[in-house]
């Protein structure tokens, strides 16, 4: 597949989910180097790769895990001496992005598992990775497990979830997002991934998260986040905003129907923040977390001081440098 076609297939939702944007992004860019000539230039060869970069970071605004994973393997290729040392540092970057994006699912999964007890009924919202490694591994350790699901209007990602613990013989309640508050009393905790964390431990995932963390927080009932470390948003230290994404009207109310209706606007925001507040733990592959770590491993874990934060940030205002 090509680097446009990758592109395409993110901004389409054919490839979604912060972790596997983030995956076949950085494998875009490993094989697009691929494709272009070895002229000995090294200046051309990283122009061409930050253009590139530019659109996978154009698809789709609000998976952090999207910019970092690409910051993550661009950072050294940009001082690379020579175009080949670029080369090789791309191929290595990515590959350990891909590889330790794998590993952290796998941590996550064990570490999240420990969560679930036996017996226990878990809700899930959208289709998360994460959020599903655990509790599949849960199932895997012969723990006696239940789901509920939601739908995910507009866009049925529930329809996923319910297949994977399906076909994983996992006894599963599927429902319309508006049940939720209806079902809290049936559950025992609450497991989802994330697209974003910000600085304040709040998390951005799928729209409707932040209902269910406040219906389960009225019914006390624990809410994990699953989430790896690239999904942290450094440049939220410095004030910036995690871009909700709005998707196109007609995945809510088809176009005929909306041409007779004039007077009615639709929105269609497709995700949302849930304060820290609502959170009990985040699962990381460095642990077990509360939201209010966040800064922590912004620091300790993304590995880029404020410094190169701050250059980010300025370069990404008058839009000469990674956005
Ligand atoms: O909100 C979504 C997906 O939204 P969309 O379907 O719009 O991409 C998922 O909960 C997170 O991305 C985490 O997923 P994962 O744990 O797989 O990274």
């Amino acid at each position: 597949m090509t680097l446009l076609q990758t592109a395409e297939q993110i901004q389409t939702m054919q490839i979604r989910g912060a972790g596997k944007i983030a995956r076949e992004a950085v494998s875009a860019l490993r094989d697009h180097a691929e494709t272009l000539p070895h002229t000995g230039d090294a200046a051309a060869f990283i122009r061409e790769m930050e253009h590139a970069a530019g659109i996978l970071l154009g698809t789709r605004p609000t998976a952090v895990s999207l910019p970092n994973a690409i910051q993550m393997v661009m950072r050294d290729v940009r001082t690379a001496r020579t175009e080949e040392a670029a080369r090789r540092i791309l191929r290595e970057k990515a590959d350990a992005f891909i590889w330790s994006s794998r590993t952290a699912l796998d941590r996550i999964a064990a570490m999240g598992a420990n969560h679930i007890p036996d017996g226990s009924v878990v809700m899930t919202h959208c289709n998360s990775k994460a959020a599903l490694g655990c509790i599949l591994e849960a199932k895997r350790q012969g723990k006696n497990i239940e789901v509920y699901a939601t739908e995910v209007r507009p866009w049925n990602q529930g329809r996923l979830t319910i297949k994977t613990l399906n076909d994983n013989e996992i006894p599963t309640t599927y429902f319309v997002d508006s049940a939720v508050r209806s079902m809290m009393k049936e559950i025992d905790l609450v497991i989802v991934g994330a697209d974003a964390i910000t600085v304040n431990g709040a998390v951005v995932n799928k729209v409707g998260t932040s209902q269910i963390a406040l219906c389960a927080n009225e019914a006390r009932k624990n809410v994990i986040v699953t989430a790896e470390t690239y999904k942290f948003a450094p440049r939220t230290i410095l004030g910036e905003l995690i871009q909700i994404e709005e998707r196109a009207q007609n995945e809510v109310l088809p176009d005929e129907i909306a041409a007779t209706l004039p007077f009615v606007r639709v929105k269609n925001p497709v995700f949302d923040v849930t304060p820290a507040d609502y959170i009990d733990m985040i699962i990381t592959e460095a642990g077990a977390l509360p939201p209010h770590l966040a800064y922590t491993i912004m620091r300790e874990y993304l590995g880029w001081g404020l410094d190169e934060l701050q250059n980010q940030f300025l370069g990404a205002r008058t839009g000469t440098e990674f956005r």
